[in-house]
């Protein structure tokens, strides 16, 4: 057994020991500066001193100790540091000048039933060690110490935290008990929390096994926690550990066991005497339940550690738990996150490394630690930029590595920069060709459709005249047709996705149905013109004529054509004509007149004409005023007779 201890060290007593150790070992900032202390063999060098002081720990094997975190009845309880894994540990230490035999005994039970039992919910014993004056045992280093420790320090807990608790020491016990190993000692003070929140049980010194018989007749424990079966000697079974269950419920609702006002030998005697212990007020009912079967005096109907995992109070808390837990994980992980100001300096590393890496493609004569120098000015992040950290590490390290490594960088640079070099050309090639391909498309597209729009005027042309225009032969008239198709079927192959095919289409459909039209409309104008010729010929002769019967008619008589329209003889015409045109024609005269108004009408307006005319030469030369003609007009040509 391996012992570092300075016997001047286990001189000292526990309060003693932790006065003298444990701030210098834990707080280098205490330590005085070393010009205050006293000189060390003749020197005042620091690191002398530092040297000295670190003689003052502790070392167990590999295990150093530190400050004391609990004391029991029999032992101090340490916080230790294992040097060869870092890990941190309990360190129990039992002091053989202070234990009796039995104890010394119940300490190695402890020891054996500890380096047995292995289970989530029983600390781990790591180890142990021994020396003249110590016994040490390395237990699992539980963070937030007893339920007593907290119960003491955060007040009472709500019956979920609690439940949570007892799920836990629950399912140890139903394991310590389904091994024949009775705990004998439950209480909070010996159920530790780490730092997950998960509850353990500790303290095993007191614990017996069932071996032969199925009862170990002693009074072990702690009264207030006592089963009444413990304390009548009657013997203590796998559910006496039940019974102190529910005392540790009723001391966490509470803060006190049952009968804690009460002295121990009252207390004990009350719970053998009371059919149950008291209940605390305001709890729910399936804890009322879980009680009762906790504090069943017959043991024989009291519930077992394995039924109790089952009863409500405890599934349905769990299922709670679980909900919780998920949420605080959940929390956990979100926390774990990284936050946007994170993400956006991220990205703006990976920008600024992209960058370089350009850069130095472009500027490959660059020198490296002008890179890095030009890096650090943009983001203090250096981690994620594997060649300002290689540069950095191999600078302070190693030259002949630092040289090696920025060669490979560089190498690594210019073969991205190549690639990058290669892609950019491959891509400016691939970017003209597609545009020569949309350029040249484009033209064809434009020909397409030049062709068609003017095959098209040409046909509306056609169309919109009636074909009377449309001189072009049938030969030439089908050409145009196989030509239009070629082009319509050439641009429907060459852009078939495109809307304007079939609004060529649908014209040339509706041309086709009007290209009959002009050659009837041809035979009709044909037939027109004809009809029209012969008409204007016939209105020509007819015209001459006229011409010539008139000039006849003239010579004759310059009235002639006039007096042609009436029904009267030539003579009496003329004699009544000059009659009815003088102003001073009688009334025998006008009576005659409106027999044939008609005649006399034409025959009135001509004379007038003449008269008109007459007198505005009249007018003029005597410069008279003008006055209308007098026209004839007889309202009433049959006037009555008086
Ligand atoms: N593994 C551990 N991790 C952290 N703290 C512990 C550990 N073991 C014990 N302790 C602390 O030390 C205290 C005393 O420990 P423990 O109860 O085992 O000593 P004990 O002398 O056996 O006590 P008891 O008088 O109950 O028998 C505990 O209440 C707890 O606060």
């Amino acid at each position: 057994m391996t012992d570092h201890l300075e016997l001047k060290q286990l001189s000292l007593d526990d309060d003693e020991y932790q006065d003298k150790t444990n701030t210098a070992y834990f707080n280098v900032d205490e330590i005085p500066h070393a010009s205050e202390l006293p000189p060390l063999n003749g020197t005042s060098d620091r690191s002398i001193f530092r040297e000295s002081m670190c003689v003052a720990k502790q070392q167990i094997g590999s295990y150093v100790i530190g400050e004391q975190i609990g004391k029991g009845g029999f032992a101090s309880v340490f916080k230790g540091l294992n040097t060869l894994t870092g890990d941190f540990v309990a360190i129990k230490r039992f002091d053989k000048s202070r234990i009796s035999k039995e104890q010394l005994s119940s300490i190695s039970t402890e020891l054996d039933l500890l380096q047995r039992l292995k289970h989530e919910s029983i600390v781990t014993i790591l180890g142990q060690e021994e020396n003249e004056h110590y016994i040490f045992i390395f237990l699992e280093f539980m963070e937030n110490g007893s339920l007593a420790t907290i119960l003491n320090n955060f007040g009472t807990f709500p019956e979920s935290l609690i439940c949570t608790y007892v799920d836990n020491v629950l399912k140890g016990l139903a394991y310590l008990h389904s091994e024949g190993v009775i705990h004998r000692d439950i209480k909070a003070a010996n159920i530790l929390i780490n730092k997950a929140g998960d509850a353990k049980l500790s303290d095993f010194g007191v614990a017996g096994e069932i071996k032969e018989s199925d009862k170990r007749y002693s009074v072990v424990g702690t009264p207030y926690w006592m089963a009444p079966e413990v304390i009548e000697i009657s013997g203590s079974v796998q559910v006496s550990d039940i019974w102190s269950i529910g005392c540790t419920i009723i001391e966490l609702l509470t803060s006190t066991p049952p009968y804690f006002n009460l002295n121990p030998m009252s207390a004990m005697f009350r719970i053998v005497q009371d059919d149950k212990p008291p209940f605390p007020k305001n709890i729910s009912n399936e804890l009322l339940d879980f009680l009762d079967r906790c504090f069943c005096k017959n043991i024989e109907e009291r519930a077992t550690a394995k039924e109790l995992l089952s009863h409500p109070w405890i599934t349905k808390n769990r299922t709670i738990l679980i909900h919780h837990q998920r949420n605080s994980s959940f929390k956990q992980h979100q926390q774990s996150f990284p936050s946007l100001d994170q993400i956006s300096k991220t990205i703006s590393v990976f920008v600024s490394t992209n960058d370089d890496s350009e850069n130095s493609s472009h500027n490959t004569s660059r020198s490296s630690s002008f890179r890095d120098d030009d890096d650090d000015s943009k983001t203090n992040t250096i981690a994620i930029r594997p060649t300002a950290t290689n540069h950095q590490s191999s600078s302070s390290n190693s030259p002949t590595t630092n040289k090696g490594d920025n060669l490979e960088n560089k190498k690594a640079q210019m073969e991205i920069s190549l690639l990058k070099l290669k892609n950019k050309e491959l891509e400016g090639e691939l970017k003209k060709e597609s545009e020569k391909l949309i350029e040249s498309e484009k033209k064809y597209k434009e020909i397409l459709l030049s062709a068609m729009h003017y095959i098209y005027i040409v046909d509306s042309t056609m169309n919109i005249t009636g074909g009377v225009k449309q001189t072009i032969s049938d030969e030439v008239a089908h050409l145009r047709t196989v030509m239009r198709d070629q082009i319509e079927i050439e641009y429907f192959n060459a852009f078939p996705d495109d809307n304007m095919v079939p609004r060529f289409i649908q014209r040339r459909l509706t041309r086709d149905t009007l290209i009959h039209i002009p050659k009837k409309a041809l035979e009709a104008q044909k037939r027109r013109e004809k009809e029209e010729k012969k008409k204007e010929k016939k209105d020509k002769d007819k015209k001459d004529k006229d011409k010539k019967d008139k000039d006849k008619e003239k010579k004759k008589s310059p009235d002639s054509s006039i007096i042609d329209f009436s029904n009267s003889s030539s003579s009496s015409s003329s004699n009544s004509s000059s009659n009815l045109l003088s102003p001073t024609s009688n009334s025998s005269s006008n009576n005659n007149n409106s027999r044939s108004p008609m005649v006399i009408g034409k025959r009135t307006t001509s004379k007038n004409q003449i008269n008109i005319t007459n007198e505005i030469n009249q007018h003029i030369t005597n410069n008279v005023k003008l006055t209308p003609p007098t026209i004839v007009n007889n309202p009433n040509p049959y006037p009555k007779s008086p």
